[in-house]
């Protein structure tokens, strides 16, 4: 049986299932090999490797990447054409069968490459897509931008949402707070700080057990389901932060525009009629995480034509310093900071390279002579 029957033999199972305490146990043994199928699917473990440099990629403009997921027809290539300044056609990278067109927008002074990934999303988790790409396009995303057609209603965000999960891909997410080591001898060691609701332990031992691992240890601090724990067993989930942007809002009724704009990480928009571009921009913007440094010579002013951007988890003095030449840490004597991270002082406050920046923050770097 190939690995695409035996999954579809899993799933009918699941769903021919009820979903209740007594058969969580079961169910959970039916999750761990349904994700170990998948995943051999999308490795191409069964046949059907890449070859190498067959692979999909796109060179990385400027300081980040969003991804835009759709169906055709929902204004994607409008939305390129509005907000980014595509390179030609001509430029249009070609893989193998794969063309994705890569757009480049100036949002907040800092350069976002937008990638569309025309029509390679439907059927990439059941492997008649292009799954393996997809997954590899998305972990290189610092965003990923699911885009939708009002008129189309919430089904087509369902398939898209579901397609991206079973390819491993988690949207909006934290990963889940267990930390798992695997050992050579010792047996299995679950240690939980919470009560757990949605999964018990004999189903934890049951999931290990279904990938052959005999010795662990596995602390749990979260309310986890099995689904959470497979994530953290297999270890290649990508947690990305996505942004559901409607388009063709000149189509429906305010009062409907009004309820979806209310919505989380969502954006309403008309490519055709130019309404919310620039919102939607400056979301982008900020679901990114990006934040905006100055820099500033002594005794000049600073150079508010030329922000350094830099990514806010790694918002240090150490990173300012790296996005400004690799070399300059090690001759960092000290830097002075005005703004939002700093101590009120028209001196600016002197900081060392664990000091976390904000946005929009002035810095002067000292260096030693
Ligand atoms: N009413 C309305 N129509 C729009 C809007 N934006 C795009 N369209 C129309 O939707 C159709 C599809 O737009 P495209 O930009 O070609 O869509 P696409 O997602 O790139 O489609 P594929 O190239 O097939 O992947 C076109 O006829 C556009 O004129 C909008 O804001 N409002």
């Amino acid at each position: 049986m190939g690995v695409l029957e035996k999954i579809k033999d899993i799933e009918a199972e699941m769903a021919r299932t009820q979903k209740n305490k007594a058969t969580e146990y079961h169910l959970g043994l039916l999750k761990a090999k349904l994700a170990r199928y998948r995943a051999e699917l999308l490795e191409g473990a069964s046949g059907g490797a890449s070859k190498a440099g067959a692979g999909f990629d796109v060179a990385k403009a400027g300081f980040g990447r969003a991804v835009l997921i759709g169906f055709p027809s929902v204004g994607k290539s409008t939305l390129l054409s509005k907000v980014t300044s595509t390179e030609s056609a001509a430029a249009a990278y070609a893989f193998t069968t794969l063309v994705a067109v890569p757009g480049v927008m100036e949002i907040e002074g800092a350069k976002i490459q937008l990638l569309d990934l025309p029509g390679i999303i439907e059927g990439a988790a059941s492997g008649r897509g292009r799954g393996r790409q997809v997954v590899a396009v998305a972990k290189t995303a610092d965003l990923v931008v699911i885009m939708l057609d009002v008129t189309k209603g919430d089904e087509q965000r369902q398939q898209l949402e579901h397609e991206l999960e079973e390819i491993g891909i988690r949207l909006n997410r934290q990963p889940p707070d267990v930390v798992f080591k695997q050992k050579t001898a010792g047996g299995i060691t679950i240690n939980c700080t919470v009560n757990l609701t949605k999964t018990d332990e004999r189903t934890i031992r049951g999931i290990l057990q279904a990938y052959k691992i005999h010795n662990a240890d596995v602390m749990i601090r979260e309310d986890i389901t099995s689904d959470d724990l497979i994530d953290t067993i297999l270890g290649n989930r990508k947690y990305v932060p996505c942004l559901y942007v409607y388009n063709k809002i000149d189509s429906i009724s305010l009062e409907e525009v009004d309820r979806l704009a209310r919505e989380p990480h969502t954006v309403v928009i008309s490519c055709e009629l130019d309404l919310n571009l620039e919102v939607l921009k400056k979301r982008i913007w900020q679901k990114m995480g990006f934040n905006r440094i100055y820099t500033k010579k002594r005794g000049a002013e600073p150079d508010l034509m030329d922000p350094l951007i830099i990514k806010k988890t790694e918002a240090s003095m150490e990173a300012v310093c790296d996005s400004i030449h690799r070399g300059i840490k090690h001759k960092f004597k000290y830097a002075v900071v005005w703004g939002k991270s700093s101590k009120f002082n028209p001196q600016g406050q002197r900081v060392g390279l664990t000091h976390k920046v904000a946005q929009d923050d002035v810095v002067s770097i000292v260096t030693k002579v």
